[in-house]
């Protein structure tokens, strides 16, 4: 089923409903990640994201479960939104403007993401009309889905490092091996570490940030494995889910790295049972900087140091899942870093 709405239909389900957290954090769905399919959003994803390089760690069950609308005022939730909207507004605003008043201009060399948007706002060959709300509504994406994305999966991937010493000492050797006499693992040396790679697949799979994409609608109506699918249908795939199907997997809850040894299966969008950064038209842009920023990190965290769980935890990670957006750790970890050196 994941692969007929991520591929066979993926088109008609490259849209994205309307949410209302959203809506309010995002000026109005001008970003990437909440825009309608459409000229908008192409443009956004070619001129910025593929140039340069989500209320939304909040789980609003009204955006998956629209009948359950009434939810978001008794929690107050819509304040919320608005709340942290005015915060990062204030935060966003002033950032715009010291780079705005920036007077040297000329050199590239000091050149970062917000002065790249306001170029781009001064581009006649853009084709959109990039304004102010638009480059603020995409930090916000960058802020949200690139942060919070990639220390999840650190922060899981050390708890299955502590409960799997094993695994933890075959990734040390093979860190240690190849960066051996530097004081840093850099970026050159990550090519040649393929049980690095094999561990943060692993991870991926076990714990994806987030479990369910974001949800999708479809443009018109079709037909799926034979059941009619009406126009603006909401779609949410459980890829949490379909990473763990013992169809599938063997030993499915289990963290073992070696499965993916020798194994093509990768998370580029074209094995439909394992897709953490999604699939199709809207599969994550920044899949490629957030893995190799959890590549060089870990790499980093496990050859400069060994770790422990502090001595009243032993024996005890709580490995329960937080209900978001994003699946964090119910409970933050806590490790005592030893050097190594
Ligand atoms: C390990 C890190 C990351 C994971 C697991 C991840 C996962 C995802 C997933 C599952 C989606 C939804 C895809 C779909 O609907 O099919 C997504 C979308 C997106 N991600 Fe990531 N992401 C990560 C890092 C990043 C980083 C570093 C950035 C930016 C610098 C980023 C920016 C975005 C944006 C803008 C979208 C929306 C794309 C669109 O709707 O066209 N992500 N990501």
């Amino acid at each position: 089923m994941a692969r007929e709405i991520m591929k066979t239909h993926d088109l008609n389900f490259a849209n994205r409903p309307h949410l209302k957290g959203a809506h309010i954090m995002l000026y109005g769905n001008k970003d990437m990640a909440f825009a309608a399919y459409g000229e908008h959003w192409r443009q956004m994803r070619k001129e910025l994201i593929e140039e340069s390089t989500v209320l939304l760690s909040c789980f609003n069950l009204v955006d998956y479960f629209p009948s359950l609308g009434w939810l978001s005022s008794l929690f107050g939730l819509d304040e919320r939104a608005k709340r942290i909207f005015m915060k990062w507004d204030g935060v966003l605003s002033q950032m715009i403007q010291q780079h705005t008043n920036k007077k040297d201009r000329s050199n590239q060399k000091d050149e970062d993401f917000v002065d790249v948007l306001l170029s781009l706002k001064k581009d006649p060959n853009l084709g959109t009309n990039l304004n102010n709300e638009h480059i603020k509504a995409l930090l916000v994406d960058m802020f949200t889905a690139g942060t919070d994305t990639s220390y999840i999966v650190l922060e899981w991937g050390m708890a299955e490092l502590i409960r799997n010493p094993n695994v933890m000492k075959k990734l040390q050797d093979e860190v240690k091996g190849i960066a051996s006499g530097k004081s840093m693992v850099n970026e050159h040396d990550l090519s040649e570490m393929h049980f690095l790679k094999a561990v943060i697949k692993e991870i991926l799979r076990l714990h994806p940030p987030g479990p369910l994409l974001l949800p999708r609608e479809s443009i018109d109506g079709c037909q799926l494995e034979g059941y009619e699918i009406p126009k603006k249908t909401r779609v949410i795939i459980n890829c949490w889910a379909i990473a763990r199907d013992p169809k599938v997997w063997e030993k499915p809850d289990e963290f073992i790295p070696e499965r993916f040894l020798n194994n093509p299966i990768d998370f580029k969008g074209q094995n439909y049972e394992y897709f953490p950064f999604g699939a199709g038209r809207r599969i994550c842009p920044g899949m490629q900087f957030g893995v190799s920023t959890v590549e060089l990190t870990l790499a980093n965290l496990v050859y400069r140091f060994d770790w422990l769980l502090p001595d009243a935890l032993v024996g005890d990670i709580n490995m329960a899942e937080s209900p978001g957006i994003t699946m964090k750790m119910m409970n933050n970890l806590h490790l005592v870093p030893k050097s190594c050196f």
